[in-house]
């Protein structure tokens, strides 16, 4: 892990060393991602079950063999245990809960001729969820995807989830059961990117793709972005963690590493005011990695792309946690309400000592798809708002057709566009 100073001469230019990974963006990703898309949009799902059979070690012979039913969703719920079947069911409605309060609804309003205006809501018809499975299996990502979904009022929600050596996980498909998922295919990667956003003769196109996933996945959203819409281009996972010295220093190095077990190229980085709280985290770390399964992946993830900073002040700690805008930020400070206000670009908020980021992953509420590789100055967390769209309405009165009529004539004359200014005039008279 690396050690920075703020007071290092050279800060500026370690910081921007720190973010300059984007594989989502690597030519060699993107050459691949583009050959797969085309051969998927030429041959359907005979290129499908070709890469899914190449790329997730599968035997399938036709598309039955990667087609889930609502039944087989039953069924996998139905031989969980009930703990499990218990947990599923009641972070299904504690993220339903916190959901709806982010539904939009229409409006309208009436103006001083008459006219009303106004904006009306409607929910996508059909999504496609892609929800990851090459190195962990995600049961929480089908539902981060799906509930919202559900609550804007889409109709069908069809899912697609890598199921490396045809090994199905109950879990996964258990979650997909309790999410009121419509329909599973165990595809994944750019093909199912693929399949989705051109359809196959048996997968139907869709008209958003939402969801996280690896470099090929994110190459693939981005490719299709135009034949349907996207979420966002989610990149690996990150943690930034703030803190004071007065959280327990073994949470927080159990905090970085939760992150950092995703993925070789997540990122988990500590900034501290305490240089001997520091070398604690650090200390920590080293004695729990011997009990972590995924040692190899965090020890990766951390030498990659983990740090720990230094500086004078919680002030200049916000500061850098806006610049870096990371997906997770954990405030994990005395005082967490105090600082909360100075965080400007964050995908999800964690505040005070009891809060894990891992709690945000399940269970809390909040969704945890959210925006990563800094695009959290600008993009905000999966929501209800990427389900639903909306239509702008207007319905002129008499008098608001002689009012307006005038100011489009004149526009529409200025513009050049006769027909425009005729249609306007027409109602004038
Ligand atoms: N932001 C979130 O909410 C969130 C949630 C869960 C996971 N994640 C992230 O999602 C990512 C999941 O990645 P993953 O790999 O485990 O699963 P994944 O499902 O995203 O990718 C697996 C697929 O990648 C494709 N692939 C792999 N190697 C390939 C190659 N050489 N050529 C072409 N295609 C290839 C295969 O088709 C395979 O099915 C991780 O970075 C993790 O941190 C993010
Ligand atoms: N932390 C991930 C988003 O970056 C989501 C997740 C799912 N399961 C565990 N974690
Ligand atoms: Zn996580």
């Amino acid at each position: 892990m690396k050690y920075i100073s703020s007071q290092d001469t050279d800060f500026k230019a370690q910081l921007t060393a720190l973010q300059a990974f984007e594989t989502a963006q690597d030519p060699q990703v993107d050459a691949a991602v583009a050959a797969i898309c085309a051969d998927v949009q030429k041959r359907g799902d005979a290129a499908v079950i070709e890469y899914t059979n190449r790329f997730d070690h599968t035997q399938a012979q036709s598309m039955a063999d990667l087609t889930l039913s609502q039944a087989d969703l039953a069924a996998a719920f139905a031989r969980l245990p009930a703990d499990v079947q218990s947990a599923l069911q009641t972070a299904a409605k504690r993220i339903e809960s916190y959901h709806q309060h982010q539904k939009q609804q229409s409006w309208q309003y009436e103006d001083e001729n008459g006219t009303l205006l106004g904006q009306q809501i409607s929910a996508l018809d059909r999504v496609g969820i892609y929800v990851p499975g090459g190195k962990a299996a995600y049961p929480s990502s089908v539902m981060m995807n799906a509930m919202p979904a559900h609550v804007a009022g889409v109709k069908e929600i069809i899912m697609v989830v890598p199921m490396p050596n045809g090994e199905r996980n109950d879990i996964v498909l258990g979650a997909a059961y309790v999410a009121g998922v419509t329909q599973v295919f165990t595809i994944g990667g750019a093909q199912a990117v693929a399949a989705l956003a051109y359809g196959t003769e048996s997968i139907v196109q869709v008209d958003k793709i939402t969801g996280p996933g690896n470099a090929y996945v994110a190459a693939a959203k981005r490719r299709v972005f135009g034949v349907v819409g996207i979420d966002m281009v989610a990149g690996p996972s990150e943690i930034l963690v703030i803190a004071d010295g007065t959280t327990p220093a073994k949470w927080v190095a159990m905090d970085l590493f939760s992150q950092s077990e995703h993925d070789e190229i997540a990122q988990a980085i500590l900034i501290t005011t305490d240089a001997n709280y520091a070398s604690e985290v650090e200390a920590q770390m080293q004695t729990l990695m011997k009990e972590m399964p995924r040692k190899a992946i965090i020890e990766a993830s951390l030498a990659n792309r983990g740090a720990i900073i230094q500086v004078q002040n919680l002030d200049e700690a916000c500061e850098i946690a806006n610049y870096l805008a990371p997906e997770h930020l954990e405030l994990s400070v005395a005082n967490p309400q105090e600082w909360a206000p100075k965080i400007r670009h964050a995908g999800a908020i964690f505040m005070g000592q009891y809060t894990s980021e891992s709690l945000g992953d399940y269970c809390a509420g909040p969704n945890h798809v959210l925006p990563t590789s800094r695009t959290a100055r600008f993009a905000s967390p999966l929501g209800v708002y990427d389900f639903q769209k909306r239509s702008s309405l207007i319905q002129v009165s008499a008098e608001g057709a002689k009012q307006l009529g005038q100011i489009a004539s004149i526009l529409a004359h200025g513009e050049g566009l006769t027909a425009h200014a005729c249609a306007a005039e027409l109602r004038m008279e």
